[in-house]
């Protein structure tokens, strides 16, 4: 178990880049299984996540090639379909979240797909009863091994027909449009998510031959085609990393200016910063925040507590409100944080009261943060980092506190930020990675 070692106190400065998005990387590796021509991908992060999803695509038969430090060549024409019995395969499947979108790829290409329980952040229950639901009227049977904890589909002859999601899970719906893309007919997805990942996923697939329209929306029409092609796509920039990076500047009195951030595509969450009393500078593409003492969150209309809460797309993203509610120690006033997605993704706060942080733990949904206005700085201290969102929020935590601190167990942060340590000490930040 890897740390770091942080001296807070530090204002940085300069300029950064974001990574590309891990989530949408996640989801566009799998989609390499559905043709079995060459699709080249660029802005791949080098994170501890798509590295294992990489690994694990190679050793299924892929020829993947590296074309240099953020591009990779896919070629899936002779996958290894012997490989899914091996306890290597369910192994490293997994150890991580996305490797559960597989499933839908191999499905809709060989007919037949297996994965144990997929891995990810301990945030709470992780149902997948949306994907499998999608593939079963798609025609697939489904078989629950509960002893194994292994998932089995299969069916050779998938059709297309109207489905109803029972909620808009991300992976889920990238699942089950991945699944479609081959199915004979016509397929409706009514309360589809539709990230800015789902999209992308969306316009390469339709570049590669499917028919998707209603990209963007809750609601896709595929039409299904025999077989897919090639392509070329580049990741978005990590939307979750530019929304890390303002939470930090803030936190820490910096000027920071986040490069081609893809503005357009973020979607709410310029403004619901903003509504925490951060500046924030639109210039071309870029996202400047500049040096602030002082930030102050805003109430509602009629002055009662602001709420932060997520929500599905165009909403709030679950994965940003440890961000938010970091950034609100040091704000002046108060917010409330719900998070109504996961429910034990709020527990990190002890470590930030710990810190000194002025926090309610309402219940496993809610926290409300009582802003300190930097009367009182929080001070450095050992602690874990639970998942990958609480564990960068920590790291900010630390960075802005007096004195030094030591996180652990920062594999979590590895999995989806890529060598955060150089990047934050190349702006004077003072983190030593400690083995
Ligand atoms: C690898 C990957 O891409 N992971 C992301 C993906 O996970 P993932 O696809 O696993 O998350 P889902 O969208 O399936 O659901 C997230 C959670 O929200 C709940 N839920 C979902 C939809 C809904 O309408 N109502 C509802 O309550 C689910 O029951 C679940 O507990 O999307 C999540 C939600 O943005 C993000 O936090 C994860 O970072
Ligand atoms: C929860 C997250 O990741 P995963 O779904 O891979 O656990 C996240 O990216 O915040």
């Amino acid at each position: 178990m890897a740390s770091f070692r942080v001296k807070g106190g530090n204002r940085l400065k300069g300029e950064i880049i974001p990574q590309g998005a891990k989530n949408e990387a996640l989801q566009i590796l799998c989609a390499v299984l559905l043709t079995p021509e060459e699709v080249t991908i660029h802005k791949i992060p080098n994170i501890r996540d798509v590295n294992k999803l990489i690994e694990l695509l190679s050793d299924m038969g892929v020829k993947v090639t590296k074309l240099g430090p953020e591009s990779y060549s896919f070629k899936a024409d002779e996958v290894n379909l012997d490989y899914l019995e091996k306890e290597d395969f369910l192994k490293k499947a997994s150890s991580l979240r996305g490797s559960v979108m597989i499933l839908g790829p191999l499905l809709a290409r060989f007919g037949t797909g297996k994965l144990s329980k997929p891995g990810g952040d301990k945030i709470g229950r992780r149902r997948m009863d949306t994907h499998f639901f999608g593939f079963q009227k798609l025609g697939a049977k489904f078989h629950y091994d509960s002893k194994n904890e292994i998932f089995h589909i299969d069916g050779k002859d998938l059709k297309g027909c109207y489905m109803l999601l029972d909620e808009a899970s991300v992976t889920g719906t990238a699942n089950i449009v991945m699944a479609a893309v081959m199915a004979e007919g016509k397929t409706t997805l009514y309360n589809a998510a539709c990230e800015p990942y789902l999209q992308q996923l969306c316009d390469m697939l339709n570049r590669m031959g499917a028919k998707i329209t209603g990209v963007g929306s809750n609601l896709l029409h595929i039409e299904g085609v025999d077989k897919l092609g090639g392509t070329e796509h580049k990741m978005l920039p990590d939307m979750i990393e530019i929304g890390s990076f303002i939470g930090l500047a803030a936190m820490t009195q910096s000027e920071i200016t986040i490069k081609d951030a893809q503005v357009d595509r973020l979607g709410i969450i310029p403004d619901t910063f903003r509504r925490m009393g951060i500046k924030l500078e639109i210039k071309g593409d870029d996202i400047h925040i500049p040096a602030q003492k002082h930030y102050e969150i805003e109430t509602f209309i009629d002055g009662s507590i602001l709420t932060v809460a997520d929500a599905i797309w165009p909403g709030f993203t679950p994965d940003l409100l440890s961000i938010v509610l970091v950034t609100a120690t040091q704000a002046k006033g108060t917010v409330l944080v719900h998070q109504k997605m996961f429910e034990s993704r709020l527990f990190f706060v002890d470590k930030l009261i710990d810190m000194g942080a002025q926090i309610i733990l309402c219940d496993p949904h809610r926290a409300t943060v009582i802003g300190l206005d930097r009367k009182y700085p929080l001070k450095g201290i050992r602690m874990t980092s639970p998942d990958i969102r609480a564990g960068v929020s920590l790291l900010i935590a630390a960075l802005s506190a007096t004195g030094t601190s030591v996180i652990d167990n920062i594999e979590q942060i590895d999995r989806g930020y890529q060598n955060i340590d150089e990047r934050l000490n190349a702006l004077g930040a003072e983190i030593e990675r400690l083995p």
